[in-house]
């Protein structure tokens, strides 16, 4: 088992450079299976996330070589429309193979996800979609299975913009016949990253980005070959360290676009964070203000950074609110963080973070991949040492972290026992 050792740090300084979004390059991998041909994914980060779908695709019958930063998907010889359990237990977006295995072969069989650390994740919305598209959805011993004779254009309004459902549901309708409409639809980033690529398959889709997605059906899709977007909850991780240790780090290979509401939320605590082409500076502040944070879908303050600041926030002067709006179970880190020595309550849906002076370096646990990064965040501004165990949920989402945050003066060691 490995642990990750990290030290209270001197500010860090320098450059580090963002790798390829996970949560972009996720969906588009399962894009590629829509057509019966190569697609080729560059800037893919190296994580444990793409090896797990990588080798979901392998499993269907798919071919898939993984080199650098680039992936190859050879879907021309699909064998199997199933996905068991030992593959979609280990990453939830395992599940959204579904929408492209239903376009393409109109059957599907895949294990229900289960929930996980940060709440239960239903896929009722996902089956919404497929079920309005025509298929027909049966639950059986843990497995869904959607059959179609065929999938026809249809109305559909989500009642949460659920970015998975989203995805899915766009997946599944670039093949059907006439135009599917999906109103009050996700936003993020990564919503627009899936529909380019769909695009470059030669596939129909318009509104990508706004609350409707328009998809005229197509006849088939060919292989494409694409750049993922950078990873906008990576850099803001870094940009938080930044932040957290008081340092100046300019975090490189990024879209400002993507980063707003981080932005405007370290301004509130009082960093200096001067905005470039291609990359973001962050100069941390004397003192940390506290602030509040509320969680919402894109473009509103995203989910998967609030841990994050929730670990800035214990170090600040003064009181913020952190209200979760979007999992109903993503305070994991609190208890956690409150045995470094953080003063925070739980109140529903929110956490009062009482800043402290000073936190501790505790022998702490990695509740869930972000969780884990504000473990590591708060272990650089505690006394003494952190040792972090279930470092697994880490690697999920972050590449080389240990040594991205060394490279920056970090005292960060992982250790194997
Ligand atoms: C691989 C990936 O891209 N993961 C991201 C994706 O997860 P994911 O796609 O799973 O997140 P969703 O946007 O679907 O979930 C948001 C909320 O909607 C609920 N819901 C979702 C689907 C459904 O059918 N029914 C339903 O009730 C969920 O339980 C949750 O409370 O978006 C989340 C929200 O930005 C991020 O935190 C995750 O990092
Ligand atoms: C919650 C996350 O990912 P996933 O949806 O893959 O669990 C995340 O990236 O923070």
């Amino acid at each position: 088992m490995t642990k990750i050792v990290v030290r209270k740090s001197k500010p860090l300084k320098g450059y580090v450079k963002i790798n390829g979004a996970k949560n972009a390059v996720l969906p588009i991998i399962a894009a590629t299976l829509l057509a019966k041909d190569k697609s080729v994914i560059k800037g893919v980060p190296n994580l444990k996330d793409v090896h797990v779908i990588s080798d979901l695709l392998r499993h269907l019958g798919a071919k898939v070589e993984f080199n650098e930063d680039t992936l190859i998907v050879d879907a021309s010889d699909i064998k199997t429309c199933e996905a068991p359990y030992e593959l979609v237990r280990k990453m939830r977006a395992s599940f959204l193979v579904m929408g492209p295995l239903l376009a393409r072969f109109k059957s599907s069989k895949i294990s229900m996800p289960g929930g996980c650390a940060i709440g239960t994740r239903p896929i009722d919305l996902h089956l919404k979609g497929f079920k309005s598209l025509g298929a027909n959805i049966e639950m059986d011993h843990g497995f869904v299975e959607a059959k179609a004779d065929k999938l026809v254009g249809t109305k559909l309004y989500l009642d949460f913009p659920s970015v998975g459902a989203t995805e899915n549901i766009m997946m599944a309708a670039v093949l059907a016949e006439g135009t599917t409409i999906i109103e009050n639809v996700a936003e993020e980033p990564e919503i627009v990253d899936l529909a380019n690529f769909l695009n470059e398959m030669g596939a129909n889709i318009k509104g990508a980005g706004t609350n409707t997605i328009r998809i005229k059906g197509v006849q088939e899709l060919k292989g494409a070959v694409h750049t993922v977007i950078p990873d906008r909850i990576e850099a803001g991780t870094y940009m938080v360290a930044a932040a957290i240790t008081k340092g100046d780090v300019v975090v490189d290979n990024v879209l400002i676009d993507h980063l707003k509401p981080t932005i405007a939320k370290l301004r509130e605590v009082g960093c200096e964070v001067y905005e470039m082409e291609n990359s973001v500076r962050v100069v941390g502040p004397k003192e940390i203000k506290a602030t509040d944070i509320k969680t919402l879908p894109h473009p509103g303050f995203p989910t998967d950074m609030q841990s994050q600041f929730m670990a800035l926030l214990s170090v600040a002067k003064g009181t913020g609110v952190v209200i979760e709006t979007v999992f109903e179970n993503r305070f994991m880190n609190v208890a956690e963080l409150n045995r470094m020595g953080a003063n925070i309550k739980i109140e529903g849906r929110s956490a009062v973070v009482q800043g402290v002076e000073k936190l501790q370096g505790s022998t702490v646990n990695a509740t869930d991949l972000r969780a884990g990064a504000a473990l590591i965040l708060a272990g650089l501004v505690s006394e003494g040492e952190t040792i972090i165990g279930e470092t697994h949920h880490i690697y999920r989402g972050y590449v080389d972290i240990d040594k991205k945050l060394r490279a920056l003066g970090a005292d960060i060691e992982v250790i194997s026992e």
